[in-house]
């Protein structure tokens, strides 16, 4: 976004949270008052406190970033298997980094990542998807418009040695999304905006991973999609046992949706919590969620 203007940045943040233009701040002025919550920063035993059950993603000491530049400093996370985390913060915080780190899209300088007590920090993310149950799902935008809807899910199994059993999760997805289902034909760029959506976070699912990394599922999005994308994750979490760790603009939906929440400011862990005492959270609700 670097062509943004400020005014353009107010109009943008505004459809995040609740807020009209007029009564959000600016980002810089978010960035800045949102350092105050970092004197509240919770340590390893609290984070661990959230969880339910055994920690199931862990994350220890995090230095991570791209190039030379150090983004995410110390950073530490635990969600149980089966939890939801919504990371939430100001513009350029750090939290895509967070999900490209676990994913191995940056540059390790320090701290561990976990996924079911194995260590996956230098791993690919070739290996992490096939081998340690790591999927990703990219912002948006990300289907081959040109082919169709199950070729594109198809794609999601390339890694699989036997294209049958990439048929067979395919089908399986068919079976639950019958959206999908009835427009298997169909060229993907002719899919509405949701459905489009629908067909990425189903082509993750064709490798049967356990951790889903979700970036901005309702960005760009019209309200009547926002809320299927956050039924069908909450569908995955609560039926199928995924493990989410989500990014999402949208603070008030991302928190309604999770159990945890954690607030991300300068690369470091500020706030962590329940989706629900975030939401209930006075500072939180000011500098994120619109007032
Ligand atoms: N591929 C990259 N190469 C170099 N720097 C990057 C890259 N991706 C992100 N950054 C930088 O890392 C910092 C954190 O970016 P990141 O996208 O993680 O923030 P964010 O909290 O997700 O922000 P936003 O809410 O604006 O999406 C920013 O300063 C950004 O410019």
């Amino acid at each position: 976004m670097a062509s943004e203007t400020e005014s353009e940045k107010k109009k943008r943040i505004s459809g995040y949270g609740t807020g009209t233009v007029e009564s959000v701040m600016s980002v810089d002025q978010v960035a800045k008052e949102a350092q105050a919550l970092s004197e509240q920063r919770p340590d390893a035993a609290t984070l661990r406190g959230y969880c339910k059950g055994e920690p199931f993603v862990t994350i220890e000491g995090l230095r991570a970033g791209y190039g030379k530049m150090e983004i995410l400093h110390e950073f530490d996370l635990v969600v149980g298997k089966g939890q939801s985390l919504c990371l939430i913060g100001p513009n350029g915080a750090g939290k895509s980094t967070i999900l490209h780190s676990i994913f191995g899209f940056t540059n390790i300088y320090g701290g561990k990542i976990f996924v079911g007590g194995n260590d996956i920090t230098s791993l690919s993310p070739k290996e992490k998807l096939r081998d340690a149950g790591v999927a990703y799902i990219l912002q948006d935008n990300s289907v081959f418009p040109d082919m169709t809807v199950e070729e594109n899910l198809l794609m999601g199994g390339y890694l699989k040695n036997r294209p049958a059993e990439a048929k067979q999760s395919a089908d399986r997805v068919f079976e639950k999304y019958t959206r999908l289902a009835d427009r298997r034909h169909q060229r993907a760029g002719t899919l509405s905006g949701g459905e489009r959506r629908l067909l990425e976070i189903s082509r993750a699912l064709i490798m049967n991973p356990e951790v889903l990394l979700v970036d901005e599922p309702s960005i760009g999005l019209e309200p009547r999609f926002i809320d299927m994308v956050f039924e069908i994750l909450a569908d995955l979490q609560n039926v199928e046992g995924k493990t989410i760790v989500m990014v999402e603009q949208n603070a008030k939906k991302g928190l309604e949706f999770a159990d945890l929440g954690y607030v991300l400011v300068s690369g470091q862990l500020a706030l962590a919590g329940t989706g629900t005492e975030l939401l209930e959270n006075p500072e939180v609700g000011r500098l994120f969620l619109g007032g």
